[in-house]
């Protein structure tokens, strides 16, 4: 088992700093989702001093991972950037005072309505994903009597050792521009050519949950490579190039983590070999950290209810959450260490499967785990869950989405309430 931050173990029970996890969950209802803030702005920290290049280069944090207005008010302090998917992210962006400017606005499929907003709302850069998009972007764009900053993004074609959903950068993906039969070399002729495109740079991301600093190394390269391309052609000289997110985290012991360093110092140092090697001049260089900056800082907080237990067979223990508030053991097999918070070591330890309340048989978080003997009323914790856990967050079975809390030092606070029965009626129609 691996804590972060300032997670403890104190007279055998779990502590955030100085509180208690067991009384978090008595005094905020499980399911909880806790935070510990200090690490994620350590994160961001350690994310801009290897790759910032004292402001040269850009961190965009990738809200997918984690958004609520809290963490922009974070962002906005520490001073990154931010990726947003959709109008919502950016609009809860907006609505907590987040800069615009430092913005790039993602998506393989956004709406009019969503360019629209983009643009008036003055997002810093469009990362443009496909021909029907540069057009409305195109034409939005001249109704409204502006000039947008794009960058394009292209698919490099690398494969990459992770798990085939969040697989983002090979030749078949729904993302990007192909560079099969130069597909990217025809919208950068569009964008240059068009009066309302500021064509800025190139984009690119190759999956998540990357190990292998290698991976970066060749996506480096093969990026400078589209650049020069750019440049013979068109006499352009990109001005950014953003290399995406990926950064590969710690849930369990497989997970052969490394710190930033490792995966920075080969983008930085094979960017300025190509630039080099192709005599050109090293462009800005932007990355995408989600999971890096959020994962471990999180922890989800659950409570012991119903124990059975199938004699020779199995014993199932549920908790009062699951796959809504976790979906990632179901969709991506993930592995997470589970403690309980308020015993960590037992005398004895059993093989137990912690199930979900949900009516599904795959709503299992882990299965053959093994823990000290369980109890109704009991508490879980399932450590590194701060990323992808929240944001993918449902209201399956008309489960209430947990209440969000960050600990900083002293502090607690409380930064999503949990969702009331109240709450799941605001959509409908009565
Ligand atoms: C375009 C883009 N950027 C950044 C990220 C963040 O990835 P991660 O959370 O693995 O760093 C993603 C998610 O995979 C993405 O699709
Ligand atoms: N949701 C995924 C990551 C998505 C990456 C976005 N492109 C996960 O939990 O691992």
């Amino acid at each position: 088992m691996r804590l972060f931050g300032d997670y403890n173990i104190k007279n055998n029970q779990l502590y955030l700093g100085k509180y208690k996890i067991s009384d978090l969950g008595d005094i905020y209802e499980t399911p909880l989702y806790i935070y510990d803030e200090n690490l994620i702005r350590e994160n961001i920290r350690k994310c801009k001093d290897h790759f910032g290049e004292n402001g040269k280069n850009i961190v965009a944090y990738a809200g997918k991972a984690f958004l609520v207005p809290y963490m922009c008010k974070i962002l906005k302090e520490e001073k990154v950037s931010l990726d947003v998917v959709s109008g919502g992210e950016l609009y809860i962006a907006y609505t907590s005072g987040f800069p615009m400017e430092n913005v790039l606005f993602h998506g393989n499929n956004k709406s009019e309505q969503e360019i629209s907003m983009g643009i008036d709302l003055g997002v810093g850069r469009f990362v443009v994903d496909n021909f029907r998009e540069l057009q409305l972007i195109e034409k939005i764009a001249m109704q409204k009597n502006k000039k947008v900053k794009v960058l394009l993004r292209v698919t490099p074609g690398i494969e990459v050792n992770t798990h085939k959903y969040i697989k983002t950068g090979s030749v078949d993906t729904k993302f990007g521009f192909s560079m099969i039969e130069n597909e990217y070399i025809k919208a950068v002729e569009k964008s240059i050519k068009s009066q309302n495109i500021d064509l800025v740079g190139i984009h690119c991301h190759i999956g998540s949950q990357i190990f292998d600093p290698k991976a970066y190394e060749y996506l480096s390269y093969t990026m400078m490579d589209i650049a020069k391309t750019i440049l013979e052609q068109f006499g352009y000289q990109i001005k950014e190039l953003d290399l995406g997110g990926g950064f590969g985290v710690y849930y369990n012991e497989n997970d052969k983590s490394k710190e930033i360093q490792e995966y920075t110092s080969v983008i930085l140092q094979s960017i300025k070999k190509r630039a080099n090697e192709l005599n050109m001049t090293v462009p800005t260089l932007i990355i995408e950290p989600g999971r890096f900056i959020v994962a471990n800082s999180g922890i989800t907080v659950y409570k012991v209810g119903a124990i059975k237990k199938i004699p020779n067979v199995r014993k199932y223990v549920a908790v009062d959450g699951g796959m809504p508030d976790n979906i990632r053991p179901a969709l991506y097999d993930a592995k997470y260490e589970f403690v309980v918070a308020n015993k960590v070591y037992g005398h004895k330890v059993e093989n137990v499967t912690i199930a979900g309340k949900c009516c599904e048989s795959g709503d299992i978080l882990i299965k053959d785990v093994y823990l000290p003997i369980l109890e109704e009323g009991d508490t879980i914790a399932v450590l590194s869950t701060g990323a992808y856990g929240y944001s993918m967050a449902s209201n399956y079975n008309m489960a209430l989405k947990p209440a969000v809390i960050f600990v900083n030092n002293d502090d607690i606070k409380l930064v999503c309430k949990r969702q009331t029965f109240n709450d799941l009626l605001t959509s409908y129609v009565i």
